[in-house]
Order: structure tokens, then sequence, then C-alpha cells
């Protein structure tokens, strides 16, 4: 990363233009993102929302530099991806990303603060974690009791805490967080949520969530529905009910174009 200017700060935080991944499989080709163009924004909590299959995982991992495009650009923080071999994509990841996982991901030998200077314990952060954040980030997330537990020792909703501290300790420019609250009861998942959206805010890093739970969704500022590998449709803050109604008309336009498409075949 060195051979690269450091950008310079900006509302948008990412954005991909013309994004298309192409699998082939037994001769077939699918097209499991095909053709978005957006921007994830500063400060906001995004959410992906889509059926099984519809493409929000290979939409998260195009963005993270996890997997590469088949067409389109990516620019996270100022960095287009395409520019980068993989060293400076994991250089990069390390750097400016942070991840939450549904199933939290703590290593189970580690107490709860272990596991949230990790990263930085294995070197992996060139920025040194800014004591004064993270003292602030484990009262936010009401951790400072639970910092010498081991992960057995809490609750899911504690665990995902500590994951989301971990995430955001080196203040990175975008955390992707996949199904977040999947392993969480309805309350529990709901405080996590709110947690989330008030860090992003807090903190001005851009969330971009993946979830197929309209409940989940509903926590975000805004909501991107993904259907087939496309972007379908667009949301500002809106309720779950208005997401499930979302999620339903694009699934009924789905089924009247395979049906039309099946007609005319
Ligand atoms: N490595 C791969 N090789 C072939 N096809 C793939 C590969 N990865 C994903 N796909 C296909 O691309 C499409 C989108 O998959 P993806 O995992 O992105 O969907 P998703 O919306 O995240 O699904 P889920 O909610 O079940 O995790 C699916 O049809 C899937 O089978």
């Amino acid at each position: 990363m060195t051979t690269h200017t450091a950008p310079r700060p900006d509302e948008i935080v990412a954005r991909c233009s013309d994004l298309t991944r192409l699998f082939g499989a037994d001769g077939a080709t699918i097209a499991a993102v095909n053709r978005i163009t957006t921007e994830f924004r500063r400060g906001e909590l995004t959410a992906v929302v889509g059926p099984s299959g519809s493409g929000k995982s290979t939409l998260m991992y195009l963005l993270a530099g996890l997997d590469a495009p088949t067409w389109g650009e990516v620019e996270l923080d100022g960095y287009r991806l395409t520019d980068f071999d993989e060293p400076e994509l994991a250089a990069l990841r390390h750097e400016r990303m942070g991840f939450i996982f549904q199933s939290f991901n703590l290593l189970p030998g580690l107490t709860a603060i272990a596991n949230i200077r990790l990263p930085e314990s294995l070197g992996r952060h060139r920025r040194p974690i800014d004591e004064a954040w993270l003292q602030q980030l484990i009262e936010r997330l009401g951790l400072a009791a639970l910092l010498e537990r081991l992960p057995h020792e809490l609750s899911g909703g504690q665990q995902q805490r500590v994951a989301i501290a971990r995430a955001l300790a080196h203040r990175p420019a975008v955390i992707f967080a996949d199904e977040p609250t999947g392993n969480l009861d309805l309350a529990t998942g709901g405080d996590v949520l709110r947690l989330l959206t008030e860090l992003a805010h807090e903190s001005g890093c851009g969330i971009i969530m993946v979830t197929h739970d309209p409940r989940a969704a509903s926590a975000a500022d805004r909501v991107l529905s993904i259907r087939d590998g496309h972007l379908v449709a667009e949301l500002g803050r809106a309720s779950a009910a208005e997401i499930s109604a979302l999620m339903l008309a694009d699934a009924i336009d789905a089924d009247a174009r395979d049906a039309d498409a099946a007609a005319t075949r």
C-alpha cells in the first residue's frame, strides 16, 4: 500500500459500479451479482436484503476484496480494489475494514479483552489502537465488567458485543456484518442492532449488513433489496412491515418475469 497515496476523507466510504460476478457451473453461467452500481456513506448502516441465493454474500465478498469481480469496480475509502494485489488487499482489510459474523468468531481460549485486542496483538493493525476510543467502546457496549471472561462464560448477545468491539477497535472505515443477529433472540438482536446503528453514527464508520430478516433490516438507515444478483429496490429508513412488503413485491415481480420467460420459450 505504500505505493498508493492516502485518500481524502469523503462522505462516500465505498462505492461499486457495474459490479458483476459470474460463476460457471455445469456449462451454465450464473450472475451471482449482476451490474450493481451503488454507494455507501460514512456513519450509515446499510442493510442488504434478499432471499437465499440472491447474491448478498457475493456482493459483500466483492466489496471487501475477498473475491474479485468478473467486471466492474469497487472503491473503498478512496482505494480502487482492482488496483491491489492480494497482500495489499489483506493489508487494506486489516487497516480499514472490520468484520462481524453470525457465529461471533471469538477465540474460545481467550478472554473478552484478549479477543478484542487480538488483531492488534497479531500485528495486523498498522495503527495502534487509540486507548481512549477503546475505553469509550467498552463502556458503550456495556463490556467493562465482562472483560476477563472467556467466551463460554458470556451470553450470545454479550459475545456479539465483544465481536463488535473487536471490529470497531481500530476505527475501520467500513464494517461488514453478515447476519449479525442470526444467532440471537429477538430482544437481544434488537439491542445489538441499536448499538451498531448508534456506533455507526457516532464513529462515522459505514456499516454494510447482509440479512434476510426484515426486522434486522428495519434498524438500518438504508435498505438495498437484491434479487437474482440485481439491485431491485432501495429504501431509506423503513419498518419491518415495509421491508417485508418490498421483498414480497420483488418476489412477485421476479416470478412474473420467470413466467413470461417460460411462456416465450
Ligand atoms: N463459488 C461459487 N461457485 C458457484 N456458484 C456460486 C458460488 N458462490 C455463490 N454461487 C451462487 O451465486 C448465487 C448467489 O449466492 P450468494 O451466496 O451470494 O447468495 P446469498 O443471497 O448470500 O444466499 P444466502 O442468504 O443463502 O447466504 C447462488 O445461486 C449461489 O449458488
